[in-house]
Protein backbone atom coordinates (compact mmCIF):
# COMPACT_ATOMS: atom_id res chain seq x y z
CA UNK A 1 0.00 0.00 0.00
CA UNK A 2 1.17 3.13 -0.58
CA UNK A 3 1.06 5.84 2.06
CA UNK A 4 0.07 9.37 1.50
CA UNK A 5 2.43 11.71 3.66
CA UNK A 6 -1.15 14.10 4.17
CA UNK A 7 -2.46 11.06 5.58
CA UNK A 8 -3.29 11.32 9.32
CA UNK A 9 -5.23 8.51 9.91
CA UNK A 10 -4.64 5.08 8.76
CA UNK A 11 -5.92 1.36 9.61
CA UNK A 12 -3.42 -1.18 9.34
CA UNK A 13 -4.63 -4.95 9.47
CA UNK A 14 -6.86 -3.97 12.06
CA UNK A 15 -9.24 -6.48 14.02
CA UNK A 16 -11.93 -4.62 16.74
CA UNK A 17 -14.29 -6.89 18.64
CA UNK A 18 -17.61 -6.53 20.95
CA UNK A 19 -17.78 -8.72 23.91
CA UNK A 20 -15.17 -11.43 22.44
CA UNK A 21 -17.03 -11.46 19.17
CA UNK A 22 -14.61 -10.14 16.25
CA UNK A 23 -16.38 -7.34 14.56
CA UNK A 24 -14.00 -5.75 11.88
CA UNK A 25 -11.54 -8.42 10.64
CA UNK A 26 -7.90 -7.18 9.27
CA UNK A 27 -9.21 -3.99 7.66
CA UNK A 28 -7.61 -1.66 5.75
CA UNK A 29 -7.00 1.58 4.89
CA UNK A 30 -6.33 5.14 4.81
CA UNK A 31 -8.72 8.42 5.33
CA UNK A 32 -6.79 11.35 3.47
CA UNK A 33 -6.77 14.48 4.87
CA UNK A 34 -9.14 17.34 3.35
CA UNK A 35 -11.42 14.50 2.15
CA UNK A 36 -14.72 13.49 3.67
CA UNK A 37 -15.14 9.91 3.78
CA UNK A 38 -18.63 8.32 4.18
CA UNK A 39 -19.00 5.36 6.52
CA UNK A 40 -22.03 3.11 5.46
CA UNK A 41 -22.93 -0.26 5.74
CA UNK A 42 -26.01 -2.45 7.10
CA UNK A 43 -27.20 -2.17 11.18
CA UNK A 44 -24.29 -3.93 13.16
CA UNK A 45 -21.97 -3.97 10.39
CA UNK A 46 -19.45 -2.24 12.95
CA UNK A 47 -19.41 1.44 12.05
CA UNK A 48 -19.95 2.68 15.48
CA UNK A 49 -17.37 0.13 16.70
CA UNK A 50 -14.46 1.66 14.07
CA UNK A 51 -15.49 5.25 15.65
CA UNK A 52 -14.52 3.99 18.63
CA UNK A 53 -11.50 2.21 18.24
CA UNK A 54 -10.66 5.58 16.50
CA UNK A 55 -11.17 7.92 19.02
CA UNK A 56 -9.27 5.48 21.30
CA UNK A 57 -11.77 3.69 23.40
CA UNK A 58 -11.54 0.51 22.13
CA UNK A 59 -8.21 -1.03 21.89
CA UNK A 60 -7.84 -3.63 18.60
CA UNK A 61 -7.56 -7.20 19.05
CA UNK A 62 -4.62 -6.87 16.59
CA UNK A 63 -3.28 -4.32 13.72
CA UNK A 64 -3.35 -0.76 14.16
CA UNK A 65 -5.02 2.71 14.21
CA UNK A 66 -2.10 5.07 13.50
CA UNK A 67 -3.70 8.73 14.03
CA UNK A 68 -1.22 11.72 13.42
CA UNK A 69 -4.04 13.87 14.93
CA UNK A 70 -3.66 14.44 18.69
CA UNK A 71 -6.67 13.83 20.81
CA UNK A 72 -7.22 17.18 21.96
CA UNK A 73 -7.86 17.76 18.22
CA UNK A 74 -9.95 14.78 17.44
CA UNK A 75 -13.91 15.30 17.71
CA UNK A 76 -16.60 13.22 18.08
CA UNK A 77 -20.28 14.19 17.44
CA UNK A 78 -22.40 11.26 18.29
CA UNK A 79 -26.16 11.07 17.06
CA UNK A 80 -28.01 13.51 19.19
CA UNK A 81 -30.39 11.18 20.40
CA UNK A 82 -27.57 9.77 22.79
CA UNK A 83 -26.85 13.12 23.77
CA UNK A 84 -28.28 14.72 27.37
CA UNK A 85 -28.37 18.54 26.61
CA UNK A 86 -30.80 18.99 29.57
CA UNK A 87 -27.84 20.44 31.69
CA UNK A 88 -28.04 24.21 32.48
CA UNK A 89 -25.27 25.24 29.88
CA UNK A 90 -26.29 28.13 27.01
CA UNK A 91 -25.35 27.79 23.40
CA UNK A 92 -21.98 30.26 24.17
CA UNK A 93 -20.83 27.90 27.21
CA UNK A 94 -21.25 25.02 25.18
CA UNK A 95 -19.73 26.49 22.12
CA UNK A 96 -16.24 28.04 24.59
CA UNK A 97 -16.01 24.60 25.88
CA UNK A 98 -14.27 23.41 22.47
CA UNK A 99 -11.09 25.50 24.43
CA UNK A 100 -11.32 23.13 27.25
CA UNK A 101 -8.97 20.57 25.54
CA UNK A 102 -6.15 22.62 24.76
CA UNK A 103 -6.93 25.37 27.66
CA UNK A 104 -8.26 23.12 30.33
CA UNK A 105 -11.67 23.16 32.00
CA UNK A 106 -10.94 25.43 34.93
CA UNK A 107 -9.17 28.37 33.72
CA UNK A 108 -11.31 31.67 32.36
CA UNK A 109 -11.61 32.14 28.32
CA UNK A 110 -9.68 35.02 27.33
CA UNK A 111 -11.59 37.80 25.06
CA UNK A 112 -9.81 36.58 21.67
CA UNK A 113 -11.55 33.25 22.70
CA UNK A 114 -14.90 34.83 23.13
CA UNK A 115 -14.22 36.77 19.71
CA UNK A 116 -13.77 33.44 18.19
CA UNK A 117 -16.50 32.16 19.78
CA UNK A 118 -19.04 35.12 17.74
CA UNK A 119 -17.54 34.69 14.85
CA UNK A 120 -18.46 30.75 14.89
CA UNK A 121 -21.97 31.60 16.20
CA UNK A 122 -22.05 34.36 13.34
CA UNK A 123 -20.93 31.52 10.34
CA UNK A 124 -23.35 29.06 11.75
CA UNK A 125 -26.15 31.69 12.00
CA UNK A 126 -26.86 30.69 15.94
CA UNK A 127 -25.69 34.22 17.04
CA UNK A 128 -28.90 35.26 18.25
CA UNK A 129 -29.15 31.67 20.02
CA UNK A 130 -26.67 32.68 22.28
CA UNK A 131 -27.89 32.91 25.61
CA UNK A 132 -30.54 29.92 24.91
CA UNK A 133 -30.11 26.74 27.25
CA UNK A 134 -29.49 23.83 24.99
CA UNK A 135 -32.31 21.88 26.31
CA UNK A 136 -34.39 24.87 24.42
CA UNK A 137 -32.95 24.38 21.08
CA UNK A 138 -34.29 22.42 18.06
CA UNK A 139 -32.78 19.62 16.57
CA UNK A 140 -31.08 21.50 13.99
CA UNK A 141 -30.03 24.35 16.10
CA UNK A 142 -28.66 21.75 18.58
CA UNK A 143 -26.51 19.96 15.84
CA UNK A 144 -25.14 23.82 14.30
CA UNK A 145 -23.94 24.17 18.36
CA UNK A 146 -22.28 21.43 18.30
CA UNK A 147 -20.63 21.82 15.52
CA UNK A 148 -19.68 25.07 16.71
CA UNK A 149 -17.92 23.48 19.95
CA UNK A 150 -15.87 20.87 17.32
CA UNK A 151 -14.53 24.54 15.21
CA UNK A 152 -13.91 26.38 18.84
CA UNK A 153 -11.80 23.01 19.25
CA UNK A 154 -10.06 23.23 16.12
CA UNK A 155 -10.29 19.94 15.03
CA UNK A 156 -8.27 18.00 12.67
CA UNK A 157 -10.10 14.78 12.53
CA UNK A 158 -13.71 15.22 13.08
CA UNK A 159 -15.98 12.20 12.95
CA UNK A 160 -19.82 12.50 13.04
CA UNK A 161 -22.87 9.95 13.17
CA UNK A 162 -25.74 10.41 11.41
CA UNK A 163 -25.25 14.57 11.63
CA UNK A 164 -28.35 15.32 9.60
CA UNK A 165 -30.75 13.46 11.45
CA UNK A 166 -33.86 15.38 12.62
CA UNK A 167 -32.85 18.80 11.46
CA UNK A 168 -34.31 21.34 8.89
CA UNK A 169 -32.92 21.14 5.45
CA UNK A 170 -31.93 25.07 6.33
CA UNK A 171 -29.46 23.40 8.76
CA UNK A 172 -28.19 20.63 6.19
CA UNK A 173 -27.17 23.31 4.21
CA UNK A 174 -25.21 25.12 6.85
CA UNK A 175 -23.54 22.16 8.00
CA UNK A 176 -22.55 21.18 5.16
CA UNK A 177 -21.08 24.33 3.76
CA UNK A 178 -18.66 24.14 6.54
CA UNK A 179 -17.79 20.71 6.65
CA UNK A 180 -16.77 21.29 3.23
CA UNK A 181 -14.80 24.19 4.26
CA UNK A 182 -13.28 22.43 6.98
CA UNK A 183 -12.11 19.84 4.59
CA UNK A 184 -10.80 22.34 2.49
CA UNK A 185 -8.95 23.43 5.37
CA UNK A 186 -7.31 20.34 5.28
CA UNK A 187 -9.18 18.33 8.28
CA UNK A 188 -9.85 14.34 8.03
CA UNK A 189 -13.98 14.32 8.10
CA UNK A 190 -15.83 10.84 8.47
CA UNK A 191 -18.97 10.89 8.71
CA UNK A 192 -21.49 7.72 9.39
CA UNK A 193 -24.59 8.03 6.85
CA UNK A 194 -27.55 5.98 5.43
CA UNK A 195 -28.88 8.72 3.20
CA UNK A 196 -28.22 8.43 -0.13
CA UNK A 197 -28.59 11.88 -1.50
CA UNK A 198 -26.28 13.37 1.76
CA UNK A 199 -23.87 11.31 0.88
CA UNK A 200 -23.83 12.26 -2.97
CA UNK A 201 -23.89 15.56 -2.06
CA UNK A 202 -20.79 15.50 0.99
CA UNK A 203 -18.81 11.85 0.01
CA UNK A 204 -15.44 12.29 -1.35
CA UNK A 205 -15.14 8.71 -0.50
CA UNK A 206 -16.98 5.66 0.64
CA UNK A 207 -16.11 3.13 3.25
CA UNK A 208 -18.44 -0.02 2.96
CA UNK A 209 -18.20 -2.16 6.36
CA UNK A 210 -20.23 -5.45 5.31
CA UNK A 211 -19.70 -9.11 6.90
CA UNK A 212 -16.63 -8.03 9.30
CA UNK A 213 -14.62 -6.54 5.71
CA UNK A 214 -13.59 -3.40 4.31
CA UNK A 215 -14.53 -1.96 0.90
CA UNK A 216 -13.40 1.47 -0.37
CA UNK A 217 -14.98 3.09 -2.88
CA UNK A 218 -15.29 6.47 -4.59
CA UNK A 219 -18.72 8.48 -4.48
CA UNK A 220 -19.00 8.14 -8.29
CA UNK A 221 -18.30 4.16 -7.87
CA UNK A 222 -21.64 4.19 -5.63
CA UNK A 223 -23.42 6.28 -7.36
CA UNK A 224 -23.25 4.51 -10.11
CA UNK A 225 -23.77 0.71 -8.82
CA UNK A 226 -27.07 2.59 -7.63
CA UNK A 227 -27.98 3.83 -10.94
CA UNK A 228 -27.28 0.24 -12.19
CA UNK A 229 -29.99 -0.99 -9.82
CA UNK A 230 -33.28 0.76 -9.67
CA UNK A 231 -34.56 0.63 -6.65
CA UNK A 232 -31.36 0.44 -4.70
CA UNK A 233 -30.30 2.10 -1.69
CA UNK A 234 -27.19 2.57 -0.01
CA UNK A 235 -25.49 -0.43 -0.68
CA UNK A 236 -24.83 -3.12 2.48
CA UNK A 237 -23.20 -5.42 0.26
CA UNK A 238 -19.89 -5.11 -1.84
CA UNK A 239 -20.18 -4.25 -5.08
CA UNK A 240 -17.82 -4.50 -8.03
CA UNK A 241 -15.47 -2.26 -8.39
CA UNK A 242 -14.07 -2.38 -4.86
CA UNK A 243 -10.57 -2.37 -3.33
CA UNK A 244 -9.95 -4.19 0.20
CA UNK A 245 -7.29 -2.25 0.98
CA UNK A 246 -7.02 1.21 0.26
CA UNK A 247 -9.62 4.04 -1.08
CA UNK A 248 -10.13 4.47 -4.41
CA UNK A 249 -8.42 8.05 -4.95
N1 LIG B 1 -21.29 -2.67 23.72
C1 LIG B 1 -21.44 -3.77 22.98
N2 LIG B 1 -21.31 -4.99 23.53
C2 LIG B 1 -21.44 -6.10 22.79
N3 LIG B 1 -21.70 -6.12 21.47
C3 LIG B 1 -21.84 -4.92 20.87
C4 LIG B 1 -21.72 -3.69 21.60
N4 LIG B 1 -21.90 -2.68 20.72
C5 LIG B 1 -22.13 -3.24 19.53
N5 LIG B 1 -22.09 -4.58 19.61
C6 LIG B 1 -22.27 -5.53 18.51
O1 LIG B 1 -21.23 -5.28 17.58
C7 LIG B 1 -21.73 -5.38 16.25
C8 LIG B 1 -21.45 -4.06 15.52
O2 LIG B 1 -22.24 -3.05 16.12
P1 LIG B 1 -22.10 -1.52 15.72
O3 LIG B 1 -22.89 -0.75 16.73
O4 LIG B 1 -20.68 -1.18 15.56
O5 LIG B 1 -22.82 -1.51 14.30
P2 LIG B 1 -23.31 -0.27 13.43
O6 LIG B 1 -22.86 -0.54 12.03
O7 LIG B 1 -22.87 0.99 14.05
O8 LIG B 1 -24.88 -0.44 13.52
P3 LIG B 1 -26.09 0.64 13.43
O9 LIG B 1 -26.19 1.09 11.99
O10 LIG B 1 -27.28 -0.16 13.83
O11 LIG B 1 -25.79 1.77 14.39
C9 LIG B 1 -23.20 -5.72 16.34
O12 LIG B 1 -23.33 -7.10 16.19
C10 LIG B 1 -23.57 -5.31 17.76
O13 LIG B 1 -24.59 -6.13 18.26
Amino acid sequence: MTHDTSTQLRLDHLTLARSGRVVLDDISGEFASGRITAIIGANGAGKSTLVSGIMGELAPVSGQIQCNVPRERRAWLPQQLVLDLSFPMSVEELIMTGCWPTHGALRGYCSRCYGRGRDIMERLGISHLAHRPLGELSGGQRQRALLGRTLMQNARLLILDEPFANVDTNTVDVLTRVLRSMADEGVTILVVLHDQQQLAELADEVLLLAQGKSYWYSRDQIMAAIDATPGMMLPVQPIATASTKEPAL
